[in-house]
C-alpha cells in the first residue's frame, strides 16, 4: 500500500486552454478559470494540457507556461493539478515532467505517442517509465484514449506488473468504452491503492459501478455541479435519482453530438456557459460557429434549472 501519494478522486476537470483571438496563449484567463471551477461547479482538481486543453497542438513552451500558471493560481485553492505531459517525441515529455516536478504539480500522466505506436504493452511500459524516470517524485497515470490515439492495446495489459518497473506509477485515466477491460485496470487497482479515473462522461454511471475513484472530462467544466450531485446520489445508494441525473446528462451530449461535438464545439460551449472568454481553438481544429455553442448551451440551462 502506498501512503505516499495524495489519492486522486472525485471530479476533475480537463481544461480547455485559452486562447487569444490571435491564437496566442492567454494566461489572464486562468485566474477566473480557477475560481470558476471551485465556486461554480464544485471542482477542485484539474488535469491540464490533455484532449480538451488541446495540448498536442501547443509547443513545449506554451505548455510549461499554461502549467505553471495553473499551479501558481491553484495554490491553496485546487486539490490537485495533474500535468498532462504526452508528446511523440520522449524527449519532449521528459522535459514537461521535470517542468511540471519544478512547480510543484501533484502528478504527471501520459498518452501513448500515436505517430510511431507502442508494438506491444511492454514497449508502451517502458516509454511511461522513461518519462516517470525525469520526474520520480511525481505520480504517474497512464492516460488511456485509444479512440484518438489508435493505440489498440488493452490498459489492464499496460498496467499488468508497471508497479515493479515504475514505483511512482499511480493509476489509469480509462477514457475508453470497453468495461471489462475497465473492469479489470479496477480490479488490478484495488489492493495497489491506485486511482482508476473514469473519462468518457455520459457512461460515468456504469464506470461508478466497477468502483473507479473518479472522473477526468471536459464537461465537469461546466457540469461538474450536477455530476457531484450525480456521485452524492451514487454514494447515498440512490439509484434513481442518480439514473436521472446521468440520463438527463446524456440527453444533453446527444443532442450536443448532433451537432458535431467535438474539442472546438465545447469549447465554446464553455466560454457560453461560464463567461469566461476560451477564444477560438488552433489548427487544425476550426472555430465553432457562436449560434452552435449557444444551442448547447441552452439545452444545458435547461436541463439544470429542470432539476
Ligand atoms: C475524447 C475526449 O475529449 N474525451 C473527453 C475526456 O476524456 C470527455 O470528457 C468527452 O469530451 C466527453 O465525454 C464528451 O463526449
Ligand atoms: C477529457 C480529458 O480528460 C482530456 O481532455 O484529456
Amino acid at each position: 500500500m502506498s501512503q505516499r501519494f495524495k489519492k486522486l478522486t472525485g471530479l476533475v476537470a480537463a481544461t480547455f486552454t485559452p486562447l487569444t483571438a490571435e491564437g496566442e496563449i492567454n494566461l489572464s484567463v486562468i485566474a477566473a478559470y480557477v475560481d470558476y471551477l471551485i465556486e461554480k461547479q464544485n471542482v477542485k482538481s484539474v488535469f491540464v494540457n490533455g484532449t480538451t486543453g488541446e495540448g498536442c497542438s501547443l509547443t513545449v513552451d506554451e505548455r510549461k507556461q499554461l502549467a505553471a500558471a495553473w499551479c501558481q493560481h491553484g495554490k491553496g485553492k485546487l486539490e490537485q493539478v495533474i500535468v498532462h505531459v504526452g508528446c511523440m517525441s520522449i524527449k519532449d515529455s521528459q522535459e514537461l515532467a521535470r517542468h511540471a516536478a519544478s512547480i510543484g504539480a501533484d502528478g504527471i500522466s501520459v498518452i501513448s505517442p500515436s505517430y510511431f505506436k507502442p508494438i506491444n504493452a511492454d514497449a508502451l511500459r517502458l516509454f511511461i517509465k522513461e518519462v516517470s524516470a525525469s520526474a520520480p517524485d511525481l505520480p504517474m497515470y497512464y492516460y488511456h484514449l485509444p479512440g484518438m490515439t489508435g493505440v489498440a492495446l488493452e490498459a489492464a495489459d499496460v498496467l499488468n506488473g508497471i508497479e515493479r518497473e515504475i514505483p511512482s506509477f499511480q493509476g489509469v485515466k480509462y477514457s475508453g468504452t470497453d468495461l471489462r477491460d475497465l473492469g479489470q485496470c479496477v480490479c488490478y487497482s484495488q489492493s495497489r491503492d491506485w486511482s482508476v479515473l473514469y473519462g468518457v462522461d455520459e457512461q460515468l454511471l456504469g464506470a461508478l459501478v466497477l468502483g473507479v475513484h473518479g472522473a477526468v472530462g471536459s464537461t465537469y467544466n461546466y457540469l461538474g455541479h450536477i455530476v457531484n450531485q450525480m456521485l452524492s446520489a451514487f454514494n447515498n445508494g440512490n439509484h434513481t435519482q442518480t439514473r436521472a441525473l446521468q440520463f438527463g446528462f446524456m440527453e444533453v451530449i446527444t443532442f450536443a453530438r448532433t451537432l458535431g461535438f467535438d474539442v472546438s464545439v465545447n469549447k465554446q460551449v464553455m466560454s457560453e456557459v461560464s463567461g469566461l472568454p476560451m477564444g477560438p481553438p488552433r489548427l487544425p481544429l476550426l472555430p465553432c460557429p457562436v449560434s452552435k455553442a449557444q444551442a448547447i448551451a441552452q439545452k444545458i440551462h435547461n436541463f439544470t434549472q429542470g432539476l
